[in-house]
């Protein structure tokens, strides 16, 4: 079942065109990722999703509803951590829970969840007293504690440190399997990588690709294999050089060669019939990072 379906969304602020034409859709139980460089749209699109923004054009429904009409009713129903959420600095950790609490219908148990995000002891802490990541922890904490539907998570391990960053990709599963709906936007390819079920790459307020990790890495970088190896004799001065689509090159002593299709095959064969045998044989995983690179043609810039 589809849980959040957004069709075909725009907006622009001034001159600037923040999103075009967003269409994607997020069903019952996934952790959905939205990755992108800075300023691609990724902020303003849960936005309009949570209904927290006004689209100019397209159309958003949330568990059936519509923000525009329905907002009250989905207020209750969703938990937004949203970038740099600040609180006043006075405010005590538990107050702000307690708080948070009180908004909602069936809120989970402010303790418990402070206690499994590590925050148990900071109940009486002054927010401006927290440390960056504690901060953060909070954010998350009091986006969860309506036991929301669905879930919209900003940039929520941006700050932490990497011990910090697994643990909470730990309670984002938690979450998950307690059948909450998890909307991510993050720049950490590693993150979307291990959590997603799905990953939206959108660059320029455009939709580039939705697909599972394994699935964008495969259809944006199926052509780009690469496979290393030390001959243990010279190589025939026209090894490979007939196959389409394939290039060896040389780095050193190792010989280094890019393709798609079935490449190791290729090389394999091509080795035995030049009675050459590989040593040393690595072939290189593409990643995230690769099909990023090879959607949007540059690097994630992670600043
Ligand atoms: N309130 C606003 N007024 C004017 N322009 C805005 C506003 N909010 C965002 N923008 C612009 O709209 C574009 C998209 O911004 P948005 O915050 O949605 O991107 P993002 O992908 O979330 O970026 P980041 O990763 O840096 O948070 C950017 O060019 C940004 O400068």
């Amino acid at each position: 079942m589809s849980v959040i379906e957004l069709r075909n969304l725009n907006k622009r602020y001034g001159d600037t065109v923040a999103v075009r034409d967003v269409s994607l859709t997020v069903e019952q139980g996934e952790i959905f990722g939205i990755i992108g460089p800075n300023g691609a749209g990724k902020t303003t699109t849960v936005e309009m999703a949570a209904g927290l923004r006004r689209p100019d054009g397209g159309s958003v429904r949330i568990l059936g509803l519509d923000p525009r009409s329905d907002g009250r009713e989905l207020r209750r129903r969703l938990g937004m951590q949203l970038q740099e959420s600040a609180l006043p600095d006075k405010l005590r950790v538990g107050e702000a829970m307690r708080l948070y609490a009180s908004f909602y219908p069936d809120p989970a148990d402010w303790r418990e969840l402070l206690d499994l995000l590590g925050l148990g002891e900071k109940q009486n802490t002054a927010f401006a007293k927290l440390s960056g990541g504690q901060k953060q922890r909070l954010s998350i904490a009091l986006a969860l504690v309506g036991n929301p539907k669905v879930a919209f998570l900003d940039e929520l391990t941006t700050g932490l440190d990497p011990a910090a960053r697994r643990e909470t990709w730990d309670l984002i599963e938690s979450v998950r399997n307690r059948g909450v709906t998890v909307v991510l936007v993050s720049h950490f390819m590693e993150e979307v990588d291990r959590l997603c079920d799905r990953i939206a790459v959108i660059e320029a307020g455009r939709v580039l690709a939705i697909d599972s990790p394994a699935g964008l890495i495969g259809t944006a970088v199926a052509d780009r294999q690469r496979i290393r190896f030390v001959p243990d004799a010279p190589l025939p001065a026209d090894f490979l050089a007939g196959t389409p689509g394939v290039t060896a090159d040389r780095s050193g002593r190792t010989v280094v060669i890019t393709g798609g299709g079935d490449l190791l095959f290729t090389v394999v064969s091509a080795l035995a019939a030049a009675g050459v045998r590989p040593r040393e044989l690595r072939m290189d995983q593409a990643t995230l990072d690769d099909a990023f690179l090879a959607l949007t043609g540059r690097a994630l810039d992670n600043d």
